[in-house]
């Protein structure tokens, strides 16, 4: 599949987010040669190299390495913490080609700002992925900026679907499928933890407790992902009348949890709102 992708795709910042996409990537199929990928430490670089064969440029001037990237790139990915995205536009501005697309993975960071910060025409697209991405198993939306045509939203689409399944939003939903898709993963290993707990609670030895939990979020995991696949249909299957998950259903509902999972995802989507509003304008 990724050997449909002819593009050169530089990573500018390869922490989480970007190695994940990376991962996915090469695993798809797109060969290592199209891809470069920049990082701050030099043996982070070394590391990353020789794990994927791929060119990873550090330098203790960032400046060089990220322009060197970019001006080689066809699809640059910007993948460092929103604090350091607009910066980071701005450095490799000189060096884009002018066709070169500008894509973000950043919380928070709107088109408009990217397109201030980035040369006038450049092509922008935000995308707000998420970290099962480097299985080829992520949730990958895109927004079009102002000179984003729909065919280079194709060719983010091709390529980004390498690493999932590609959404294309507008960007004022970005915060809310950022609540559900982009933070979801951590939501999933929370409950695993927690499972876990639980099972340490009723007398399981802690090693095994954390087995069972993770074997099994990671079981429902695979069935969820099977074709057609409805989390209610699964979970009623599970069920049985009177038994004992129905008890715990029960005693999930009367304490809230729906509530408590609603009101986690609306601090998230507001805390985006919120870092929005500190970064605009920097
Ligand atoms: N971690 C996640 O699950 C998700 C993260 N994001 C977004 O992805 C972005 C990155 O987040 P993470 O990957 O979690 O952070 P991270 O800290 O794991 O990765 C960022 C990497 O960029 C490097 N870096 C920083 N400044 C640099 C520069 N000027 N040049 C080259 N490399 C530089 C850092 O050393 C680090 O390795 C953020 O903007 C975040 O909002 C979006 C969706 C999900
Ligand atoms: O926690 C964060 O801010 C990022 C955005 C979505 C997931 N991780």
């Amino acid at each position: 599949m990724g050997n449909n992708i002819s593009q050169h795709i530089a990573f500018l910042g390869c922490g989480s987010m970007n190695g994940a996409i990376l991962t996915g990537l090469l695993a798809a199929g797109v060969p290592s040669g199209q891809v470069t990928a920049t990082v701050r430490d030099p043996e982070k670089a070394a590391n990353l190299a020789k794990r994927h064969g791929v060119q990873v440029l550090s330098s203790t001037e960032e400046t060089e390495a990220n322009r060197q990237a970019a001006g080689g790139a066809d699809v640059v990915l910007l993948g460092v913490k929103p604090v350091g995205i607009l910066d980071l536009a701005r450095q490799i501005s000189p060096a884009l080609k002018p066709g070169t697309v500008v894509i973000s993975v950043a919380a928070a960071i709107s088109i408009d700002m990217l397109e201030a910060a980035l040369p006038q025409g450049q092509p922008v697209i935000r995308s707000m992925p998420n970290t099962p991405s480097s299985l080829g198993r992520g949730v990958l939306s895109i927004s079009a900026g102002t000179h984003a045509t729909a065919e280079l939203m194709e060719q983010a689409r091709t390529i980004l679907s390498a690493a999932g399944t590609v959404v294309e939003i507008p960007e004022d939903q970005v915060d809310a499928l950022s609540a559900v898709s982009g933070s979801g993963p951590a939501y999933a290993f929370y409950l695993a933890e927690a499972m876990a707990a639980a099972g340490v609670k009723l007398g399981l030895e802690e090693d095994l407790a954390k087995l069972l939990a993770t074997q099994t979020v990671a079981g429902a995991g695979y069935m969820l992902a099977e074709e057609g696949a409805d989390a209610t249909a699964l979970r009623k299957a599970v069920t049985s009348p009177n038994g004992t998950t129905e008890r715990a259903i029960a005693t999930f509902d009367e304490q809230g949890l729906p509530d408590i999972i609603a009101a986690g995802a609306q601090a998230a989507a507001e805390r985006a709102g919120a870092i929005t509003k500190e970064l605009d304008g920097r």
